[in-house]
C-alpha cells in the first residue's frame, strides 16, 4: 500500500517547518514546562498529584501579576483597569474552586499509596500562596521562617509583608476620595493582618447608603467582596477535599490536618465589607 504522508504536501496551508521560525512549543517553553513532571513513586495516580498542583501554581502566578498591579493601580488612583483585573482574579480563583473536582476523583488507598513519597512537604511551603495572603491582608511575619532556605522567595515574602496590602491601599484612596477614616487604620502597622476598624466601617456604610454618589468605591467594594468569596470557597473546597481523601490525619507539613484548614476559614480578609452589610 502506498504511504499516505507526502513530505512536501501542505495540510489547510499550515506551517510545517520550524527549522527558522519560531514554534509553538518554543514560544510556550513547553519543553521545559513539560519535562517537569517527575513522580517519585510507581503509583498512577501520582501524575494527577503533581499537575494538580503545578497548574495551580500557574494560575496562582498569574494571579500575583493581576494582584501587584492592582495595588499600583489603587495607588495611582487608576481604578477601572484595576477592575478589571480584579475580575480576572476572581475568575481564576473560580477556576482553582472548580479544579478540586479533579483531584477528588483521588481515593484514600490512591492517596495512601503516593503520601509517604511527599516527605514533609506541604502546601503550607508554597510561597505564591502566601504571597496572595499577605498581598490581600491576611500577614503573618512568622511564616517567612518556612522560606529561610529560599533567599529569593523570602525576599518576596518579606516585601510583601511590609507593604500596604490591596485592602489598606484601597482605604488610602477612600481618604483621598475624601472619606473620613481613622488616622491611627491609615498609618497601621502593614506587617500585621487586617483588624476591623470602626471608622473603615463607617466609611464603606456611607458608600452604600449612596451608591450613586461613590460608584467607584462601591464598585472597589464589590469588586473585593466577590474576591473575598471565591477565596473562601477556595478554602472550603480544600479543606472537603482533604477530609475526604485523608480523614483527620496530621498532615504532612506538621499541622494537625483538616482542623488546621478548618480554623482558616474563618479567616476574613476585608472585615467591615461584611460586617457593614448588618446595617444596611
Ligand atoms: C490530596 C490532596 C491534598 C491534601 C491531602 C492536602 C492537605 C493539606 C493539609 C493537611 C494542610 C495543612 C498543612 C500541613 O500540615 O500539611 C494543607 C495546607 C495547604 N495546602 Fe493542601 N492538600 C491537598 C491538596 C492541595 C492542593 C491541590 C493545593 C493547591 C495548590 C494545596 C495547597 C495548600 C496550601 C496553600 C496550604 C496552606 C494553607 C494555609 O496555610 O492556610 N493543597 N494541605
Ligand atoms: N499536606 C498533605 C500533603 C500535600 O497535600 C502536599 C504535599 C506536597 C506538595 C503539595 C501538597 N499539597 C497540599 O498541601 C498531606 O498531609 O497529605
Amino acid at each position: 500500500m502506498e504511504c499516505p504522508y507526502k513530505p512536501n504536501e501542505s495540510w489547510h496551508g499550515a506551517q510545517m517547518e520550524f527549522k527558522e521560525d519560531m514554534s509553538y512549543g518554543d514560544y510556550l517553553a513547553l519543553d521545559q514546562v513539560l519535562s517537569a513532571q517527575r513522580p517519585l513513586s510507581p503509583n498512577h495516580n501520582e501524575m494527577l498529584f503533581i499537575i494538580q498542583h503545578q497548574t495551580s501554581e500557574l494560575w496562582m502566578k498569574l494571579m500575583l501579576h493581576e494582584l501587584h498591579a492592582v495595588r499600583r493601580q489603587l495607588r495611582a488612583n487608576e481604578l477601572a483597569p484595576a477592575f478589571k483585573m480584579m475580575a480576572r482574579v476572581a475568575r481564576i480563583m473560580d477556576q482553582l474552586v472548580h479544579a478540586w473536582d479533579v483531584l477528588a476523583t483521588m481515593t484514600p488507598p490512591e492517596y495512601t499509596a503516593i503520601r509517604p513519597y511527599l516527605g514533609h512537604s506541604s502546601g503550607f511551603q508554597s510561597y505564591q500562596y502566601r504571597e496572595i495572603e499577605f498581598l490581600l491582608g491576611n500577614k503573618n511575619a512568622a511564616l517567612l521562617q518556612v522560606h529561610q532556605q529560599s533567599p529569593e522567595s523570602y525576599a518576596r515574602l518579606q516585601d510583601a509583608l511590609l507593604q500596604p496590602s490591596i485592602y489598606d491601599e484601597a482605604l488610602m484612596l477612600m481618604a483621598r476620595a475624601g472619606l473620613a477614616l481613622d488616622p491611627a487604620r491609615l498609618n497601621a502597622d502593614w506587617s500585621k493582618a487586617t483588624v476591623a476598624d470602626a471608622s473603615v466601617e463607617a466609611a464603606w456604610l456611607t458608600v452604600y447608603k449612596a451608591p450613586d454618589t461613590h460608584w467607584e468605591l462601591y464598585e472597589l467594594a464589590e469588586k473585593l467582596v466577590d474576591l473575598e468569596t471565591a477565596f473562601r470557597y477556595w478554602r472550603f473546597r480544600h479543606l472537603t477535599t482533604v477530609e475526604r481523601i485523608i480523614g483527620f490525619k496530621k498532615g504532612t507539613g506538621g499541622t494537625e490536618g483538616a482542623s488546621y484548614l478548618k480554623k482558616m476559614l474563618d479567616v476574613v480578609l476585608f472585615p467591615e465589607l461584611f460586617s457593614l452589610r448588618t446595617s444596611l
